[in-house]
């Protein structure tokens, strides 16, 4: 699947090649660059990038015949590429110069903008989401990058991944800057920051959220990983540090960081989140209170809006606008999103809880009157060894647990659902509630849920999914929204009760 999001800059200043590399011809002139041959445009420079599955030089031919003016690649591509119509000039490590060429190409757009950038395992999407309604508040015309949708003003176009290639993420923020976007709040993940997707952005300031297990099918271990969020806070990807310092890694960064950090936490930091009964209230370095009025719920969405509250002050927003934009906050698609079937049924809610640590978190924060429900499964070709842990936090978590299948992709889902299952029933009979069902098939699991449910009581949670809109197995994706199917499956089960 091509993976850019396609918007791409109307006005850009044709640049000379030789700009981005001198012994290249002298007439030639770029107007925009891909890395991705199946989205070359008419003027485009073609970077041929070696890759795990193939090397884009390999597709060469196409390039050129789609209208690229020149092929940057390294010396294998170069052999790879062959006759072909344009020049091919050759770097040692191209994709360490991505960034870097598709900031001049659309220049330098990240310059023009507030910057903000959010990176940790869990709650990017939410404290950008909350990060974009604060700067709304502040009065900026904002744009958003990351996992759910990019936002561009009010034109919105859908994700394909959390951060897009670099060449992607500097033609979006040109058209941001064409269309009066003065600032954009933005997600990086862990895979960004090794494929150097945000290379040529500085971040006029970035925010941790926190570091759990994840992704350990593509870093070798958790410091690893940790490495890898860890150079988001230097001074060639951002100017300023907030660290949420809930974790061993937090407070590893907020003092390892060359950068001016500073911290939130509940004691020793410099902003704190203290609660005096249902209310939450943030307390800043001078000893001032302000209530942090927290749009989303969960303990760990207060989390979330402090960082977004207090990354706008470091941007320079005061923080009566920061609180009271975050506030504003319309919720975030699928995160914690109540799903309201006919009245007398239970309550559904779906969240995109798809690591131990979020499952853990979503069920402490759901309080039902009667039963906790849980339909979870792990998603395919990602992290193996957080699977069981997965099962052990709903099995912890809620009193029934129904193991179903996530995104199987290329993998057997049965198979996923044991490792699931094989955690959930290693938690120890002292520590969990109930039940522990499986049921292969989303929709069958969900109505699963349902039929152990016994009225408006009872909470039937499905995790995993969230916004996503499709389910996909084995290539193909089929339509699949867990909030419609939720929705459906609560009418069933009232016409069931009644009938
Ligand atoms: C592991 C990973 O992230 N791999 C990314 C990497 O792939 P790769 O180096 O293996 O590339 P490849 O498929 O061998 O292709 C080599 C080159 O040929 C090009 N090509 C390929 C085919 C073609 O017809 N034409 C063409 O030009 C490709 O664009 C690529 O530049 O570079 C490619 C583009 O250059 C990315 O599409 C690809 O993302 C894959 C699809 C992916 O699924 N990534 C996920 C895991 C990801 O990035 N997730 C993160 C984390 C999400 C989170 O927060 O949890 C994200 O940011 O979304
Ligand atoms: N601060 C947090 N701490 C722990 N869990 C959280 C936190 N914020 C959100 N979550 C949980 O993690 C899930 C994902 O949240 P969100 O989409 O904001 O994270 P993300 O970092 O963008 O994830 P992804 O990397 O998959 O895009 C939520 O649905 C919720 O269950
Ligand atoms: N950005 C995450 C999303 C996972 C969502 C879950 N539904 C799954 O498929 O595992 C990833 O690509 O790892
Ligand atoms: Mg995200």
């Amino acid at each position: 699947m091509p993976d850019r999001p396609g918007l791409r800059p109307r006005d850009v200043t044709p640049l000379p090649l030789t700009a981005l590399d001198a012994t290249a011809p002298a007439d030639v002139l770029v107007t925009g660059v891909t890395h991705d041959s199946r989205q070359v445009r008419t003027g485009d420079l073609y970077l041929a990038l070696p890759g795990a599955v193939t090397h884009g030089a390999r597709f060469a031919a196409a390039a050129a015949a789609s209208g690229a003016v020149a092929i940057m690649t390294d010396a294998a591509g170069v052999s790879l590429a062959g006759d072909v119509s344009v020049p091919v000039l050759e770097l040692a490590d191209p994709r360490s110069r991505v960034g870097d060429i598709a900031a001049a190409v659309y220049g330098h757009p990240a310059r023009d903008l507030l910057m903000l950038g959010v990176t940790g395992t869990n709650g990017k999407t939410t404290t950008t989401y909350l990060l974009d309604s604060g700067l709304r508040a502040a009065g900026h015309t904002t744009g958003l990058i990351g996992t759910v949708e990019t936002r561009v003003g009010d034109e919105r176009v859908a994700s394909i991944r959390t951060t897009p290639e670099a060449t992607d993420v500097h033609a979006l923020l040109a058209v941001m800057r064409e269309r009066g976007v003065t600032a954009c709040s933005m997600e990086v993940s862990s895979h960004a920051m090794v494929f150097g997707r945000v290379d040529g952005v500085v971040f006029d300031v970035a925010g941790f959220t926190n570091l759990t297990q994840d992704h350990l099918d593509f870093h070798h271990d958790l410091d690893d990983y940790f490495a890898a969020k860890a150079r988001l806070f230097t001074p060639a990807h951002a100017r300023r540090a907030v660290v949420v310092v809930g974790d061993e890694y937090g407070r590893r960064l907020a003092t390892s960081t060359p950068l001016p950090a500073v911290t939130i936490g509940r004691g020793d930091a410099d902003w704190r989140v203290e609660r005096v009964g249902e209310t939450a209230y943030l307390a800043g370095p001078d000893g001032a209170k302000v209530e942090l009025d927290v749009p989303i719920p969960g303990e760990f969405n207060a989390a979330n809006a402090a960082l977004a509250a207090v990354m706008l002050v470091e941007a320079g927003v005061d923080v009566a606008t920061a609180v009271r934009g975050v506030a504003a906050c319309p919720g975030v698609p699928g995160r914690m999103e109540r799903v309201a079937g006919p009245g007398g049924a239970p309550a559904g809610v779906v969240d995109f809880a798809h690591t131990p640590d979020a499952i853990d978190n979503v069920l402490r924060a759901l309080h039902p009157r009667g039963r906790l429900i849980v339909v979870v499964g792990a998603g395919g070709d990602r992290d193996r060894d957080k699977r069981p842990l997965m099962g052990a936090a709903a099995a912890r978590g809620a009193d029934v647990v129904v193991v179903t299948d996530d995104n199987p992709r290329s993998e057997d889902a049965a198979a996923i659902r044991a490792a699931v299952v094989a955690g959930a029933r290693a938690v120890p009979d002292t520590e969990r509630a109930g039940e522990i069902l499986e049921v292969g098939g989303r929709r069958e699991a969900v109505r699963a849920a349902l039929s152990c449910a016994r009225g408006p009581g009872d909470t039937v949670v499905v995790l995993g999914k969230g916004h996503e809109q499709g389910q996909e197995i084995a290539g193909v994706v089929h339509p699949f929204d867990d909030r419609d199917v939720l929705r459906e499956e609560l009418v069933r089960w009232s016409e069931e009760q009644s009938a």
